[in-house]
């Protein structure tokens, strides 16, 4: 396991007061490690999971060629180019479910249901709309309609048996169980959850229920955490509001290292001289204190945090970490959590954790899927950019009547409001080196529909 420092090191023009937002996903890539514990979960309990094995076809889907469409199953060797079709249906009606036994000769069809097994011999479908009824029984297909081989489903198409049909690391969205399922497996080997802990640091920030004090805010880190959280499907362990003295700094930071594979804080990690969060972050483990050239989310910490150190000057203080979990799933063999410190600023916290936590954690979760997209859309409006830092800012992305996508932003971007989040459906993403943005402009946009 690397440390802080052997990681800045390998890092080209690593500077932790001047980083860039690309330089924090890199480092953060070095630091951080999949979960290696695996678990077998039924089908229903496999969303939102990451396959820890790949999953090979013990069947081909569909098992069998078969038809796409209501119609005839005929020889499509039979089609002449201009020249329309008449055939004679012969035989019971070949439904879903059945094989069809019978034997089919030049010039007639089968009547056949969609998803019935194709009748021997037979390669082409014409669904029941393409044909017409001849007085004596006989069906008509008009010329140039169909070609050989048309509306028939193959063997295998979707899956072939003994193929890997969804590989490890997948991160099992609905469309992966259900193509799970319709291998006929009941159950997945997929990585444990991760569990995170995450509490809210600063002496004015009140929990929710205490009377309101001068100078003092409810906190809402906790909760737009907790969202982020659970969205991204990992177990989350809520610690509450910790005030800034040491002796509850530590037992907080302590608590969720043996809990948790992370920690996510707010606030303290900026220069302010009442905070002792820095301090504990230091004490109890290997920690980096950046400023990123990013706006907003300029101070953050990040590291590890080891409580077995202070564990052994006070064994008493928290229960053992061995014998808190079966199976010995504690993920971090090496006894540390990973550190999120994210600054204080309620806005700042959001950004940073879409920009820096959620792939990190995603990595942790074993995914190995890289991140969506960013979307392109044209802004609206005049932007002011300063190159040398990324600026996300709350945007809402439509579409104009011309089918264009178009972007705004969504009023005040002070790193404290809110309201112009929830307003927002993604973050503009104004890179590094990009300057002013003119109404008409291109931008890209990181959204947020599935993932906030
Ligand atoms: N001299 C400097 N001052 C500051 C700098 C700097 O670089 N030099 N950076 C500024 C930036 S940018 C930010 S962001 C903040 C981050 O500071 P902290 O992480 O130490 O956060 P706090 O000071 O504790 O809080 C900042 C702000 O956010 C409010 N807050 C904190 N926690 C919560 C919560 N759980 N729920 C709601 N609101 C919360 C807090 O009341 C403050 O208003 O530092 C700047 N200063
Ligand atoms: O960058 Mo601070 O995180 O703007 O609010």
């Amino acid at each position: 396991m690397k440390t802080i420092d052997q990681i800045a090191a390998e890092l080209q023009g690593y500077d932790p007061q001047a980083l860039r937002a690309a330089d924090v996903n890199t480092f953060l890539e070095r630091l951080v490690a999949p979960v290696t514990s695996t678990e077998e979960v039924g089908i229903f309990d496999a969303l939102g999971r990451v396959l820890a094995r790949d999953v090979v076809s013990p069947v081909s889907v569909p098992p069998h060629d078969n038809s796409a469409m209501d119609g005839y199953a005929f020889d499509g060797a039979q089609l002449q180019p201009g020249q329309p079709l008449v055939l004679r249906p012969v035989g019971s009606t070949a439904f879903a479910g059945a094989a069809w036994t019978g034997t089919v000769a030049a010039g007639e069809c089968v009547k056949i249901m969609t998803g019935a097994i194709m009748p021997a011999g037979l390669d082409t479908v014409v669904p029941q709309e393409f044909t017409t009824a001849e007085p004596d029984g006989h069906i008509r297909i008009a010329p140039d309609v169909l070609r050989r081989g048309d509306n028939r489903r193959l063997l295998g198409e979707d899956l072939m048996q003994g193929r890997v049909a969804l590989a490890k690391g997948e991160l099992l969205a609905p469309a992966a169980i259900g193509l799970v399922a319709s291998l006929g497996l009941k159950t997945v080997t997929v990585y444990r959850r991760v569990r995170v802990a995450y509490f809210s640091t600063g002496d004015e920030i009140l929990s929710l229920g205490e009377p309101p004090r001068e100078g003092a805010v409810y906190d809402s880190n906790r909760y737009t955490v907790f969202g982020l959280l659970t969205r991204l499907g990992v177990q989350v362990i809520d610690l509450g509001v910790v005030r800034d003295e040491p002796t509850l700094l530590e037992a907080a930071f302590r608590r969720a290292a043996t809990e948790a594979d992370a920690i996510i804080t707010s606030g303290g990690v900026s220069v302010g001289e009442a905070d002792h969060t820095r301090t504990m972050m230091k004490q109890l483990g290997d920690v980096a204190f950046w400023r990123i050239a990013m706006r907003p989310g300029r101070p953050m910490a990040v590291g590890r945090i080891r409580p077995e150190l202070q564990a052994k000057s006070d064994p008493n203080a928290l229960p053992s970490r061995v014998n808190s979990y079966q199976n010995g799933s504690i993920q971090s063999a090496n006894g540390s959590s990973v550190l999120f410190g994210l600054p204080g600023n309620p806005v700042a916290v959001m950004v940073t954790f879409l920009a820096f936590v959620r792939p990190a954690l995603l990595r942790m979760m074993g995914c190995t899927r890289g991140a969506p997209p960013l979307l392109r859309a044209v802004s609206t409006e005049a932007m002011r950019k300063k190159p040398g830092r990324t600026e996300y800012q709350r945007g809402l992305v439509t579409t104009a009547a011309d089918g264009t996508l178009q972007v705004r932003t969504t009023g005040n971007q002070g790193s404290g409001v809110l309201s112009s989040m929830v307003q927002a459906n993604g973050l503009i993403v104004l890179h590094h080196g990009q300057g002013n943005v003119a109404p008409g402009d291109m931008v890209d946009v990181m959204m947020f529909d599935g993932v906030i």
